[in-house]
């Protein structure tokens, strides 16, 4: 077994966590899809293509043979959420400890990612780790505090937090798996919204408010996944949602802004080379939801927006619903 940390994915988070987790001077294995990529990385140690601001330490190795993953006993899974189960069965052996950082839900199943890693790995333990955690600022160094939800309870806690943990790098427990994902998940699509609003020039008390709505929202749906509230209000949930709510450094939050400014939802996503989750899970999300009777009102006035719907019209829908109590369930 090597003890060498695997980061499967060298977009811009797999190359942060690489950075990050190198610091202390550990040995870190980061696999790109693109054989050039690996190459660009172990030359110039930069990922220009994801994360040109970072300079990466000496000890992150890229590779393109996924197979050399599989070698090791920790792996960080840092695809977007729709290629991680692709990714996995790449994988001629899949390491014991998986650490996931994905945030999004997979369309066609609804499943969530670790549902998606433990049907591809049923003898790996499964951690989540999720937060507010801009690469570019994590790559930098700057502090930043996560939540680890471990599958395994406090053993495998002890063993990660001890694998991930640095100086500036502070990771919180939980066992409430379900919740450190939904909060990744929906506060991508929040987020759109967010940008959405900016866009649209609706101003900030709009924005606090969608912030505030949304939150109920996230809320709303871990209660019927059996989420912990109180994950929720932690860093993976609430933190999340704020910070990526009110920056234009969010891809989500962009790319929101982008269509309240009147792009075509189908053109930007075309375009794109770096991944905006929200627009991915919001469908998922809204189907989700609909089958579990939780009202998501802006969840789904995002997925219309998607598809085409026109901005104002679906701002003037959502001011016009019926007055209630701000605790009410829809
Ligand atoms: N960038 C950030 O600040 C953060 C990102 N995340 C999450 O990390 C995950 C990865 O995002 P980023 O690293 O930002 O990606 P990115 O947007 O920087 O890069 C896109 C990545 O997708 C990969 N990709 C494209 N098509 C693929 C395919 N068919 N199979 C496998 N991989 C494919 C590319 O190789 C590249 O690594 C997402 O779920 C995101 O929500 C989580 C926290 C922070
Ligand atoms: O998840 C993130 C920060 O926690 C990154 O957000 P974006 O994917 O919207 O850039």
């Amino acid at each position: 077994m090597s003890r060498t940390i695997g980061v499967i994915g060298a977009g811009a988070w797999g190359t942060a966590l690489a950075q990050m987790l190198a610091s202390s001077g550990e040995p870190v294995l980061l696999w790109a899809r693109d054989e050039g990529l690996a190459d660009e990385i172990n030359a110039t140690r930069v990922n220009g293509p994801y994360l040109p601001s970072a300079r990466l330490a000496e000890t992150v190795r890229a590779t393109s043979d996924l197979a050399k993953l599989s070698a090791c006993d920790m792996a960080l899974l840092v695809t977007p959420a729709q290629h991680m189960a692709s990714v996995m069965a790449q994988m001629p052996a899949i390491p014991r400890d998986l650490i996931l950082c994905s945030k999004g839900i997979e369309q066609g199943t609804g499943a969530m990612m670790h549902e998606v890693a433990h049907k591809a790995a049923p003898d790996s333990e499964i951690a989540v780790l999720s937060g507010p955690t801009f690469a570019h600022e994590v790559a930098a160094g700057l502090p930043t505090a996560v939540t680890l939800a471990c599958g395994g309870g406090e053993e495998q806690w002890q063993r990660l937090a001890a694998a991930v943990a640095r100086d500036t790098f502070r990771p919180y427990y939980t066992d409430d798996l379900v919740g450190a994902e939904i909060g990744g998940a929906v506060k991508n699509v929040l987020a759109i919204a967010c940008g959405v609003v900016d866009g649209l020039r609706l101003g900030q008390n709009a924005r606090a408010a969608i912030i505030t709505r949304g939150f109920a929202e996230m809320l709303r749906f871990g209660e019927a996944l059996g989420a912990r509230p109180e994950t929720l209000n932690g860093l993976c949930g609430l933190g999340d949602l704020v910070l990526t709510c009110s920056s234009t450094s969010s891809r989500n939050f962009s790319l929101g802004m982008a269509l309240g400014e009147g792009a075509d939802p189908a053109g930007l996503m075309a375009d794109r080379r770096t991944v905006a989750e929200g627009a991915h899970t919001a469908p998922v999300l809204r189907d989700l939801a609909a089958q579990k009777g939780v009202a998501m009102p802006i969840v789904d006035a995002v997925a219309r927006l998607l598809e085409g719907a026109e901005a104002q019209e679906i701002v003037r829908e959502l001011l016009a619903r019926p007055l209630r109590a701000e605790g009410a369930h829809a």
